[in-house]
């Protein structure tokens, strides 16, 4: 089943993914990838078989992009490695697509060990089954 994929790291965080995404480019070219501008294109240099789709860099609107993905359910995982020790400009646009991932039931992995378990899951190959149950916003407009 072919899967919509985000690959997103912070800068101190950027030679993980790319180590990261190499070590798993036989199971990830099997799906639609999109990455954050800088992220990308630095996966790319590094494993010219994987044709990710290009967003904005994060602090540009990239999070913000991939946020609208999930609200449109057009996104199924988001492998995002974040820093926690460094300061980010868009820290508003960063908390605003985990609350997304989170309300959207969307598969998020923001640190290696998880991002490990996830590719290693069986799930992984699986058509996504989680959605989000909607009933209790009923005063919400859908
Ligand atoms: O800042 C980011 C995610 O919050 C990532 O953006 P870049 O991939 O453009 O560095």
């Amino acid at each position: 089943m072919v899967k919509n994929i985000a690959l997103v790291a912070h800068d101190k965080k950027k030679p993980e993914i790319i180590e990261w995404a190499k070590k798993h480019q036989a199971k990830l070219s099997q799906h639609n990838l999109f990455g954050t501008g800088t992220t990308g294109k630095l996966i790319k240099n590094a494993s010219p078989e994987l044709n990710i789709t290009p967003l904005k860099s994060g602090p540009l609107g990239g999070d913000q992009q991939l946020g609208a993905m999930i609200c449109e359910g057009k996104l199924d995982i988001l492998f995002f490695f974040t820093d926690p020790m460094t300061p980010q400009p868009h820290d508003v646009d960063i908390k605003a697509l985990l609350r997304l991932s989170t309300m959207y039931n969307c598969v998020v992995a923001c640190n290696l060990a998880t991002a490990d378990f996830v590719i290693e899951s069986p799930l992984f190959e699986e058509p996504q089954v989680h959605t989000t149950d909607f009933s209790e916003y009923a005063d919400r407009s859908i």
